[in-house]
């Protein structure tokens, strides 16, 4: 059984990256889609022709965890691709963050990302690709969305060292770094949107199609459109002293 695996399928990103990986891919035997709104999953296999298997799980909990090994044990399916998409976060400085939302965005950004991947690596072969969704985020220290920059960062080092890890395999590993997507994202994070980022938001559709190229074409990076291009030459070039100077005056 060849299948995709795609976390937080219920909206957003995650949602289209089934939509388009349903008609790039249409010989998929399933997509997997992991979410915690059932609902939403069910919806979404009445609008494509992909087989879809439906995971209501919550990926902060380990239990979630047991029952994606157990269901990879039995299935022993082909991970063709695996695209973690499942990501929060919360605008607001670390002082007036709850700890538990601190601790949200750490275990669902970085550790249920980091034992997704190595659950599915080794149902992975020759031409699967795994798609990160970190985010332009990572590329500098973001006051106002440190812990968020934070673990988004986290994915970024992770996947590119990962990627050298599994070259010998014949799978690839792309990182996905969009700037302001146009998704549920924002409602959740609550704060207001700055000008700049109101300006540069981008439509999941478009960061999606480009993320798909990427991967096929082997990319280790993905980041769509001019703006965030050239704040990722910007975030290599500038002092970070001096772009976080700079941010303060224009986020
Ligand atoms: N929108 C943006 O501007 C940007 C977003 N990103 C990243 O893209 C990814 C997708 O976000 P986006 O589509 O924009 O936002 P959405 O809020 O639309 O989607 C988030 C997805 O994550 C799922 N999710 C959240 N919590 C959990 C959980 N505990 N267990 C399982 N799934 C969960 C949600 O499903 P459910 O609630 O049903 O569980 C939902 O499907 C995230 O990693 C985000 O950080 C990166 C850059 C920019
Ligand atoms: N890239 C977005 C989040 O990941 C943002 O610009 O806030």
């Amino acid at each position: 059984m060849q299948i995709a695996i795609v976390t937080g399928a219920s909206s957003g990103i995650g949602k289209e990256f089934v939509r388009q990986l349903s008609y790039c891919y249409p010989w998929l035997d399933e997509i997997w889609v992991i979410a915690r709104r059932e609902e939403n999953l069910k919806q979404l296999q009445k609008r494509i022709d992909a087989k879809l298997r439906i995971l209501p799980l919550d990926l902060r909990k380990d239990s979630s965890f047991f029952t994606i090994q157990k269901l990879l044990k039995t299935e022993k399916p082909h991970v063709k691709v695996l695209v973690n998409a499942a990501g929060f976060g919360k605008i607001g400085k670390v002082s007036e963050c709850t700890t538990n939302t601190i601790q949200g965005m750490i275990t669902l950004n970085c550790t249920a990302l980091t034992k997704m991947t190595t659950l599915c690596l080794p149902y992975c072969g020759k031409r699967s690709h795994v798609i990160q969704i970190a985010s332009a985020a990572a590329f500098v220290p973001q006051p106002g969305l440190a812990v968020y920059a934070a673990t988004k960062s986290y994915v970024l080092s992770l996947s590119r060292a990962l990627r050298r890890e599994v070259k010998q395999e014949g799978i690839t590993v792309t990182t996905v770094c969009p700037g302001p997507v146009d998704t549920e994202f924002f409602q959740k994070a609550g704060g207001s949107l700055s000008f700049a980022k109101k300006v540069c938001m981008a439509k999941a559709d478009q960061v999606v199609h480009k993320a798909i190229l990427d991967a096929a074409g082997g990319k280790e990076l993905s980041v769509y459109g001019i703006p965030m291009n050239a704040v990722y030459v910007l975030c290599r070039i500038i002092p970070h002293r001096v772009l976080l100077a700079v941010m303060n005056l224009i986020l």
